[in-house]
């Protein structure tokens, strides 16, 4: 579904990310993990298209993203705050991005409901989304990257400032949309959640894979022995 070839991103003397090849099937669920300033974001970012690559490209369903908007459509995506638009309330941006994908007041009312555990709406009334937590700010996007229904879904750190209850109704949700065929991308610092949802691992390493592989009742284990916890 998605390709990297020859991929490469240089900031100065940096090199933030380079791939050879890497190729995402439809419906894999996979976790990236590194440490800080790994490349994770400079990667979500190359495939969404949103910094240029000094060197190589990406496909998505074998187009090049930098030369269509076609993936657009099926590719939902939260990255971070720059995603939101700070000076609406949280419902008005739903039906904002609702009505880009053809969905009226009363589909975001279903929406919201259906996922009324993440979105207490009580919890945000009255508030414009800049006035939000970081961890409130978060739920917006990534409820937001949900509203398309999309084929793949993308998103960078999707736990980090989730409290406990958010964070396991998350875990169910994403592997219910794995379960359902969404092809899954995220980031994550935290190899509990990450070994627990996805099925492909990817470890980055100074912009580069080092590891690439199934999820196993061992993944947990060896990345703890490798980030020395
Ligand atoms: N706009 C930029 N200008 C210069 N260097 C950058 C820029 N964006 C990223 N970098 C560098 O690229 C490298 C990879 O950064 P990236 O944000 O992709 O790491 P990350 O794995 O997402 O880190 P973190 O876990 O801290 O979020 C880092 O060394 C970072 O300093």
């Amino acid at each position: 579904m998605i390709e990297i070839f020859n991929l490469q991103k240089v900031y100065g003397t940096q090199m933030a990310l380079s791939v050879d090849n890497l190729k995402i099937a439809k419906n894999d669920f996979v976790g990236l993990v590194g440490n800080n300033g790994a490349g994770k974001t400079t990667m979500l970012s190359l495939i969404l298209d949103l910094i240029e690559p000094t060197k190589g490209y990406v496909t998505s369903k074998l187009i090049k993203v930098s030369d269509s908007d076609e993936w657009k459509s099926y590719t939902g995506s939260f990255l971070n705050e720059g995603f939101l638009i700070p000076f609406l309330s949280p419902i008005e941006f739903f039906e904002f991005i609702g009505s880009l994908h053809g969905k009226n007041s009363a589909d975001i009312k279903d929406f919201l409901e259906e996922n009324e555990q993440f979105f207490k709406q009580d919890a945000f009334s009255g508030k414009y989304i800049r006035e939000l937590s970081a961890g409130n700010k978060n739920k917006i996007g990534i409820l937001a990257s949900f509203l398309s229904k999309p084929e793949i879904l993308i998103l960078d750190e999707p736990f980090s400032n989730l409290d406990p209850s958010s964070q396991s109704w998350l875990k169910s949700k994403l592997k219910a949309l794995s379960n359902e065929g969404v092809t899954i991308l995220i980031s994550s610092h935290d190899l509990k959640h990450v070994t627990e949802v996805c099925n492909r691992i990817l470890l980055l390493e100074d912009g580069h894979i080092v590891k690439d592989t199934n999820t196993s009742n061992e993944t947990l284990i060896e990345l703890e022995q490798y980030f020395d916890i």
